[in-house]
C-alpha cells in the first residue's frame, strides 16, 4: 500500500512573507477555508507573535476552519510559544511550530549562541509547546548548511522532548536534489529515534529547485511536504504545492505515494491566493499557468484534437480547469448559466446566482463570448462577503495625445454620492487622485499590475494594486473590460480594506 504525504500548506505564513503581501483578517480566513476544501492535512494560519492582527488571524482560523489541523509558528522562546498556544485555543487540533536556526552562520552571526545552547533552548522550546498540545513540529532554520552530525543530535532530543514532527528546511534554497536526497537520507539514517517522528522538508526557490529537491526528499524518507499555493513565499518563494501534489499524482510509478488532497480543488484555490495577495501566476507556471494546458502551434494542436493525452499529462479538468463546450454569451439564460457554474464547482445559493447572473448579462454586452475564466473572476467576487464602503458609481475620463488627461470620477458610500474631478499623468493617474480627494487615505500607490485574463480584443482587464499607508500593504484587484474602470475598481477594492480595517471611520463631508 503507498504511503501518504502530509501535505503542509504555509501560504498564510512563510507565503505573506513574500515582499508586499500582507493579508487582512478576512482574506486569510477565506484562503484557510479555501485550502480546507482543497484538503491539505495542516495550515501554517501565521506567526501569531508578530503582531496583534496575525494573532487574531491565526486565532480566527483556529476557531472557524474545520478539518485541517491549524499550526501557528514560534520562535523557541516562552512568549512566542505561549502567543502561539492562546491564539490557537479553538482550534480542532493545534499544531504548534517552534524552530531555531543549526547552521553556524546563523548561530554564530544571528544567534550569538554556542551549538550547545541552542540544542538546550530547542529542547525547552518543544517542551513547553508540549505542554500546550501534543502535535509540536521542530525545525531546524538553515538545517541544509548545518553539520549533519550535530542536526541528529538536535533532532533526537526534540523527539526524545516530545516533537512529533521534525522539519529539516533548506531556507535559503541551496541544496540539488541529489544532495538533498542524500542529505535527508543521512539525518533519517543518524537520528535513532527519527521513526517516532515524521519527516518533514522545507524547501525554497532560490535556485528554482524548491520542487525537485522537495521531491529527491520523499525518495529518501521524508513524509510531510512544506510549500505554499503558487509557490509564494520569502524571496523566490517556497515549494510550490500545487506542483508537488501533482507530480506525486501524475508519477505515481516513481514515488509510490499519496496525498488525500481533493485535485479538483487546485485551481481555484491558486485562482484566489493571486487574487488576494496580488501576486499574479506567471502565464508559463506549471499547474496553474494561462498557458499550462494552452498549445499554440499546429502540430501539437492537431496532436491534442486527435487524442489529447499526445501533448498533455494531466488532465486540466482533475485540477478544476474546464474546457469550454458551452459557450455562454448575451444571449445564454440562468439555466445554462448555473449549469456552466456548477461545472466549474460554484454552487451560489439563489440570492447570490440572481446577482451573479446580473453581472454576467452585464458583461455579456459588452463582450461577445464569456469564458470559464470570465467566470470563475465575476464568481469570486459574487462570492466574496468583503464588505464595500465605497463602491464606483461614475467614471469619465478624458485623455488623448494633446489633451492632459482628466477623470471624473463618483463614488458612493452609505447611500450618498461623492464627485470630485482631477488631473494626472495619465488617465490611470487621474483616476487615482480624483478617488484619493475623496477618500482621503493617505495612502502611496506601491505598485501596479495589469494583465489580461483571457485572450482576445475583447478580454478583460484584471488589475491588482498595492497600497502602502502607515506601513500596512492594502492590495485590491479590479477587472472589467475598460482598463481604466478595472484600475478604479482595483484601487477602491484596496481602499475598502483600509476602511475594513476601521482605519478611515469618518465618511468624506461633501456629498453631491
Ligand atoms: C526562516 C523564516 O521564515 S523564520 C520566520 C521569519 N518571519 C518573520 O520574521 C516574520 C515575523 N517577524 C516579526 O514580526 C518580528 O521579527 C518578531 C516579532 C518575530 C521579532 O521582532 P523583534 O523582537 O523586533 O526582533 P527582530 O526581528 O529585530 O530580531 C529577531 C530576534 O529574534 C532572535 N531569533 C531569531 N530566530 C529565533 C529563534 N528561532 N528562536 C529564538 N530567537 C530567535 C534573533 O536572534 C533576534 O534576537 P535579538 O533581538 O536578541 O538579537
Ligand atoms: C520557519 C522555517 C521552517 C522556515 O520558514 C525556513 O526555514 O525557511
Ligand atoms: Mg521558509
Amino acid at each position: 500500500m503507498s504511503k501518504r504525504v502530509v501535505i503542509f500548506d504555509t501560504t498564510l505564513r512563510d507565503g505573506e512573507q513574500s515582499p508586499g503581501v500582507s493579508l487582512n483578517l478576512h482574506e486569510k480566513l477565506e484562503i484557510a477555508q479555501q485550502l480546507a476544501r482543497l484538503g491539505v492535512d495542516v495550515i501554517e494560519a501565521g506567526f501569531p507573535i508578530a503582531s496583534p492582527g496575525d494573532f487574531e488571524a491565526v486565532k480566527a482560523v483556529a476557531e472557524q476552519v474545520r478539518g485541517p489541523v491549524i499550526c501557528g509558528l514560534a520562535r523557541a522562546n516562552r512568549k512566542d510559544i505561549e502567543r502561539a498556544a492562546e491564539a490557537l485555543r479553538g482550534a480542532e487540533e493545534a499544531r504548534i511550530h517552534t524552530f531555531i536556526a543549526t547552521s553556524p552562520i546563523h548561530m554564530k552571526h544571528k544567534l550569538r549562541m554556542e551549538p550547545d545552547k541552542v540544542l538546550e533552548t530547542a529542547v525547552e522550546a518543544v517542551k513547553l509547546a508540549k505542554s500546550f498540545t501534543s502535535n509540536v513540529e521542530f525545525s531546524a532554520e538553515d538545517a541544509f548548511r548545518s553539520d549533519v552530525e550535530f542536526l541528529c543530535r538536535i533532532f533526537s532530543a526534540a523527539i526524545e522532548a516530545g516533537a512529533t514532527t521534525i522539519n529539516i528546511p533548506d531556507t535559503v534554497g541551496y541544496a540539488t536534489p541529489q544532495e538533498f536526497g542524500a542529505f535527508i537520507k543521512a539525518i533519517i539514517n543518524g537520528t535513532p529515534n527519527m521513526d517516532k517522528a515524521v519527516v518533514s522538508v522545507h524547501c525554497h526557490n532560490d535556485l528554482g529547485l524548491a520542487v525537485a529537491n522537495t521531491l529527491a526528499a520523499l525518495e529518501n524518507g521524508a513524509l510531510q511536504v512544506e510549500g505554499t499555493i503558487n509557490g509564494i513565499g520569502e524571496r523566490a518563494g517556497n515549494a510550490s504545492l500545487e506542483e508537488v501534489i501533482m507530480a506525486l499524482y501524475t508519477r505515481k510509478p516513481v514515488y509510490g505515494l499519496e496525498t488525500s488532497v481533493n485535485k479538483s480543488e487546485i485551481y481555484r484555490t491558486s485562482r484566489l491566493v493571486s487574487n488576494l495577495t496580488g501576486m499574479l501566476v506567471q502565464p508559463n507556471k506549471a499547474v496553474v499557468g494561462k498557458n499550462a494546458f494552452a498549445h499554440e502551434s499546429g502540430i501539437h494542436q492537431d496532436g491534442v484534437l486527435k487524442e489529447r493525452t499526445t501533448y498533455e499529462i494531466m488532465n486540466p479538468e482533475m485540477i478544476g480547469i474546464f474546457t469550454n463546450n458551452i459557450v455562454l454569451g448575451k444571449h445564454s439564460g440562468r439555466h445554462a448559466f448555473r449549469e456552466r457554474l456548477k461545472e466549474l464547482g460554484y454552487s451560489l445559493d439563489d440570492e447570490k446566482l440572481t446577482k451573479a447572473f446580473a453581472r454576467f448579462k452585464a458583461l455579456a454586452d459588452r463582450k461577445r463570448e464569456i469564458t470559464d475564466e470570465d467566470l470563475v473572476v465575476l464568481v469570486e467576487d459574487e462570492l466574496r462577503t468583503f464588505p464595500e464602503a465605497y463602491s464606483l458609481e461614475y467614471l469619465h475620463i478624458t485623455s488623448g495625445t494633446v489633451l492632459v488627461p482628466t477623470a471624473t470620477i463618483r463614488l458612493r458610500r452609505e447611500e450618498e454620492n461623492f464627485e470630485e474631478a482631477s488631473c494626472g499623468d495619465g488617465p490611470v493617474d487621474a483616476a487615482y487622485k480624483a478617488i484619493e480627494k475623496i477618500t482621503d487615505t493617505g495612502a502611496r500607490l506601491a505598485s501596479y499590475a495589469i494583465s489580461a485574463t483571457t485572450a482576445g480584443e475583447d478580454s478583460q482587464g484584471e488589475v491588482s494594486v498595492k497600497l502602502e499607508r502607515e506601513g500596512r500593504f492594502y492590495t485590491g484587484r479590479g477587472v472589467d473590460t475598460d482598463i481604466i474602470v478595472a484600475s478604479a475598481k482595483a484601487y477602491l477594492n484596496a481602499v475598502n480594506k483600509i476602511v475594513f480595517d476601521g482605519m478611515l471611520a469618518v465618511k468624506p463631508e461633501r456629498a453631491v
